[in-house]
């Protein structure tokens, strides 16, 4: 493959010799087959996107590429964005696939044009496959009352971001929120509203943490919140002001004004923590709170 390369790279250095388009033509053909053998590497949309960029590269010279998806949110730029734009607009039949734009100094010339044309086909099935496996991905990790990441996606970040933070030595809390009597909404509403509440309630956390805190739904009237950096004082602070909020706020949901309280435990991450010690700490916190009266916040032991 790289034998191509000086060649190519020779020939593309000024636009005018690329007239000589059967040349051109050749090597894209086969480009086209790297690039399909290449891009079977990974699933991952934006790999694909530097690897195709990588190996276009070498056979028509440019210096930046934006690959942008709105239904997605992938807006990648690589390289920088230089003043002329060779732009298209991906899609398969009437799917769209998001935008790819080609950016260089010199002028594309009518031949570099064809030669893109005829590589992008090799990139638009593997980056079809790509976004629908990431879309499965996501889909698997939310909760689809909510809207907000589930049990599965928790079980995941938690090792995560645990692995994070004893490498860093950094601290890590987690809090565990549950509804108290929420039976009664469900026995006295109906489960419609029932199922309001609990998207009122996923709406209130996120209201009251930290962009970077971590909001999952752990099932049916619980949640729980990671927060990167926290240690035991700071989380106290977010579990007490979303109690607070959650207790001071009543919200309608199908015609009825609802006034809940939530009870909730928090732990912080220890030395040669596991993510179930850690969890099962501010479980215990949990019940204690439930224990004491519920509307309250029990913080784990922490030694
Ligand atoms: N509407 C609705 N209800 C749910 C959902 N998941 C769990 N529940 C209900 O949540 C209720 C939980 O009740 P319990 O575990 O007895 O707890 P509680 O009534 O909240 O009482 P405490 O936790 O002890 O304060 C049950 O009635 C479940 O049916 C859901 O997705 N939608």
């Amino acid at each position: 493959m790289n034998k191509l390369l000086p060649q190519t790279a020779d020939l593309l250095k000024d636009p005018l010799k690329t007239g000589d388009r059967s040349v051109l033509q050749e090597l894209t053909s086969k480009k086209a087959l790297e690039i399909t053998q290449s891009l079977q590497t990974t699933l991952d949309p934006t790999r694909l996107i530097e690897i195709f960029s990588a190996e276009v590269g070498s056979l028509i010279v440019h210096h930046g590429v934006r690959y942008h998806n709105e239904d997605t949110g992938i807006d990648l730029k690589l390289g920088r964005q230089a003043r002329h734009a060779c732009s298209y607009n991906l899609n398969i039949g009437d799917e769209p696939l998001g935008s790819l734009t080609f950016r260089r100094n010199q002028k594309f010339s009518d031949a570099e044009f064809e030669a893109l044309e005829q590589l992008l086909c090799s990139l638009l099935y593997p980056l079809r496959n790509g976004l629908l496996y990431e879309d499965a991905i996501q889909l698997a990790q939310k909760d689809p009352l909510t809207g907000i990441c589930n049990r599965a996606a928790l079980d995941e970040m938690l090792k995560r971001e645990l692995s994070h933070a004893q490498r860093k030595d950094t601290s890590l809390s987690l809090l565990v929120l549950d509804i108290d009597h929420f039976k009664n909404i469900n026995d006295r509403y109906g489960h419609i509203t029932g199922d309001c509440a609990l998207k009122c309630v996923a709406n209130m956390v996120d209201a009251c943490k930290r962009d970077g805190d971590l909001l999952f739904r752990y099932g049916g009237e619980e949640f729980v919140v990671l927060m990167r950096d926290t240690d035991l004082a700071g989380a106290h602070l977010l579990a007490e002001r979303i109690r607070q909020y959650i207790a001071e706020n009543s919200f309608d949901c199908s015609g009825a004004t609802l006034s809940i309280t939530a009870s909730i435990g928090v732990s912080e991450l220890k030395q040669n923590d596991d993510p179930t010690a850690m969890f099962t700490r501010a479980d215990k916190a949990l019940y204690r709170a439930k224990k004491n009266g519920r509307n309250q916040v029990c913080m784990a032991a922490n030694n």
